[in-house]
């Protein structure tokens, strides 16, 4: 938490502001410890370990051991950067929050993390989040940006949206999927049977 205070001050004098503003903005910061524990998979290249995602809070601190598996991208999903475990070493994520609070000059991280066949991968993630009423809107808009948020909203409702897109999303997905297959189905349906031809007549 001293740790994630001090980068927020960081950030905070970066954008030009009193060192507090975005603790301040948090109104009461909140601590979630996540331990994510990764077994060795058979076929990883079937599946994901974590799905590809932002962090909703202000910033995540993530120990990860020296297997790797934890992946960032920068143009939505097209390619992906493995982060290579530095021993020792946070991985900074920037969240949501983060990323609103700076009106976007902050990326909020696009990450997903990977299994492998060989071992079993753990990681620590520590979520700092505001507190469930703390408003969301930029502390700063430089001269020629637009706001990224057309009104303050609280976190909670931030993330009540995040989730329903996210629902809404996976809805899509799921439906595209299933219409895919339908049409895998009828175009083997049409397919013209191969007719066997009695044998005189491939001979005439
Ligand atoms: O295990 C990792 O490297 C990523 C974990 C993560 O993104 C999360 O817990 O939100
Ligand atoms: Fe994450």
């Amino acid at each position: 938490m001293g740790l994630a205070c001090k980068l927020l001050e960081v950030l905070s004098e970066a954008m030009g502001l009193e060192k507090e503003a975005l603790t301040k903005a948090c109104v009461d910061m909140d601590q979630k410890v996540v331990v994510n524990f990764y077994p060795k998979c058979p076929q990883p290249d079937l599946t994901l370990g974590l799905k590809r995602h932002t962090d909703p809070g202000t910033i995540t601190l993530l120990l990860q051991d020296q297997v790797g598996g934890l992946q960032a991208t920068r143009d939505n999903g097209n390619t992906w950067i493995t982060v290579q475990p530095v021993e020792g070493a946070f991985v900074v994520n920037l969240g949501d929050h983060g990323h609103y609070l700076s009106n976007g000059r902050f990326k909020n991280a696009d990450h997903q993390a990977v299994v492998n066949s060989d071992c079993s991968r753990l990681s620590i993630a520590t979520f700092q989040n505001p507190a469930p009423d703390a408003t969301v809107y930029p502390l700063k808009i430089r001269e020629g940006e637009k706001p990224i948020l057309e009104e303050p909203i609280t976190f909670a409702e931030m993330y009540r949206r995040k989730m329903s897109k996210d629902l809404e999303l996976a809805r899509l997905k799921k439906l595209a999927k299933e219409q895919q297959q339908l049409k895998e189905k009828e175009a083997e349906n049409e397919k013209p049977k191969l007719e066997a031809k009695p044998l005189e007549e491939i001979l005439a």
